[in-house]
């Protein structure tokens, strides 16, 4: 072992007036600083008159385990700066706005802004169930070309009144996880309401391509579905290929999914979403209505909620449990911290070329453990059309399977079983590559939807600080990782599961392999 690169310096004691054995709280915070690994540091006005020698009364801390009192404090020094740069930002549109972590100018906006957006929607579209606002109403069917791999696929717009041929039958079903699992979409017609293309819609797309290049044209398509949620870019530094390769027509969903026919709406179960009455923001997850079906608890058998007053995940959630965020029929405000995942997004995202696994995705802005960075979306399919589909595009469904291996003739769930194909309806998500050691954690959450209806959103959250553009990855195959470190400590050798191909995130506990 050579030299350590660096040795810290001792930080300096502190020397202030008072009695060093006393508990000091925190007054306010009254600034804050992200280092290039993307750690938050807040400084901290101490109260009860703590102060050093020279008057100064300020010390710069994580405040990770902050309590509830300290989070409230931050939360307002959050809100306040995104006042101020909203104020700044009003006053002269060329200003430069920094945008940091949860204080996006962005994000203090959006909500309502979506709200705005979203009722400008229904108008437009008034028989339209609510997941289908997100899309513009084209249903693709696709033809795979299996042996080619997943990127090289024509399709084309769904002709009314056609008929469809059924799906290819595949000898033998993949073995289920929670984790993209490859299968084929099942492309349908789109149900009489859904909103067509409209001809101004066609219009923009075509005036799109013919003034800009293919990246630029494809971000701006982008934008128009994000509903206020922050952008979503394309970077290549490494070949000449413009943009991933996509599906032709295929269609941006923010935070919706399209749901297949035979599918059912979560609209038909709208009467059954429990809901709260707490006014204002949700504070006792004990008095809150809507977390009545909720088995979150405290050691001490308390109720509480799945995120902090930051609106970060605690990761206290139990395996085969979903988050369940507040609804549209609870009586608290946009603003209560119980809603995270169904806001629009404020992490802006970059799609970036990889030099040996495609594109991949990270985030601009540095993020802080806990941090719900997206959703999963696509086309909503029952698991025994998705089982039925050939090989050809293996690699971006998701099973959502919180409750399997429960009870199947638990009364209390609906026993039928979905899956989420991200390849020709989808988001930024579907270009989250696989690592052995990831740093985003798939958590499954509702709000929309009774748990029961086993049609939960799949959250991507940040499973430790990440510095600004680091590459965004999940555990395909988690089961399998926890497999492969149980068979390290035994000194046994995992051999690769059939159908599994060489893993090449480049991670120090790289298991060799990857399910896709
Ligand atoms: C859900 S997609 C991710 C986006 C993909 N990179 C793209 O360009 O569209 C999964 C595919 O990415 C590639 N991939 C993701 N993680 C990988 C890894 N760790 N090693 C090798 N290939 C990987 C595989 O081709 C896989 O089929």
């Amino acid at each position: 072992m050579g030299e350590p690169a660096y040795r810290p310096s001792p930080s300096p004691v502190e020397e202030y007036e008072g009695d060093p054995n006393q508990e000091w709280v925190v007054a306010g915070v009254v600034g804050q600083s992200i280092d290039v690994l993307g750690t938050r540091r807040y400084e901290v006005k101490w109260g009860e008159g703590w102060k050093r020698k020279d008057g100064t009364n300020t010390t710069w801390e994580k405040l990770d385990d902050s309590s509830e009192t300290v989070q409230r404090l931050i939360w307002d020094w959050d809100r306040k700066q995104g006042r101020k740069r909203a104020a700044k930002a009003k006053r002269s549109p060329e200003i430069a706005i920094g945008v940091e972590g949860p204080q996006l100018l962005h994000e203090d906006k959006t909500f309502y802004a979506l709200a705005r957006g979203y009722n400008e929607l229904v108008e437009r579209y008034p028989d339209s169930p609510d997941e289908e606002l997100d899309f513009d109403g084209t249903l693709l069917e696709l033809n795979v070309d299996s042996s080619a791999g997943p990127s090289v696929v024509s399709a084309r717009a769904s002709d009314p009144g056609r008929s469809h041929s059924p799906s290819i039958p595949s000898p033998s079903p993949p073995p289920r996880a929670v984790r993209p699992i490859p299968r084929r979409a099942n492309a349908r017609r789109a149900p009489s309401s859904s909103p067509g293309l409209s001809a101004d819609d066609e219009e923009v797309a075509r005036r799109l391509r013919s003034r800009f290049s293919r990246r630029e044209a494809l971000e701006r398509e982008w934008a128009t579905k994000l509903h206020d949620a922050a952008p979503v870019v394309f970077v290549n530094e490494v070949n000449g290929e413009e943009v991933p390769r996509l599906v032709d027509g295929f269609q941006y969903l923010e935070r919706h999914y399209v749901r297949a026919p035979n599918v059912p709406s979560n609209r038909e179960y709208a009467d059954c979403l429990v809901s709260c009455d707490c006014a204002g923001r949700c504070r006792d997850a004990e008095r809150c209505g809507c977390q009545d079906p909720s088995e979150l608890k405290d050691e001490a058998g308390r109720r509480i909620f799945a995120y902090t007053w930051l609106r970060l995940f605690t990761f206290k959630l139990p395996p085969g449990m979903e988050v369940i965020e507040c609804n549209k029929s609870c009586s608290c405000s946009e603003r209560c911290p119980n809603r995270v995942a169904q806001r629009p997004r404020d992490v802006p995202i970059e799609i970036f070329r990889t030099r040996n696994r495609g594109w991949g995705a990270r985030a601009t802005t540095p993020l802080s453990r806990g941090k719900v960075v997206g959703i999963y979306t696509g086309w909503l399919t029952r698991r025994a059309d998705a089982d039925r589909l050939a090989d050809g595009r293996r690699s971006y469904i998701f099973d959502l399977d919180v409750h399997e291996g429960e009870d199947e003739d638990d009364e209390e769930h609906l026993t039928d079983k979905y899956s989420v194909d991200g390849y020709a309806y989808g988001n930024w998500t579907r270009f989250v590559n696989h690592s052995c050691e990831p740093n985003m954690r798939v958590v499954p959450v509702v709000w929309d939807t009774i748990p029961e209806l086993n049609q939960p959103y799949l959250a991507f959250v940040a499973t430790a600080d990440i510095p600004a553009r680091t590459e965004l990855t999940i555990d395909y195959d988690p089961k399998a990782g926890e497999e492969a470190r149980a068979a390290k400590q035994k000194a046994r050798r995992q051999s690769p599961p059939p159908g599994a191909r060489e893993c090449m995130c480049g991670a120090e506990s790289c298991r060799g392999w990857v399910r896709v």
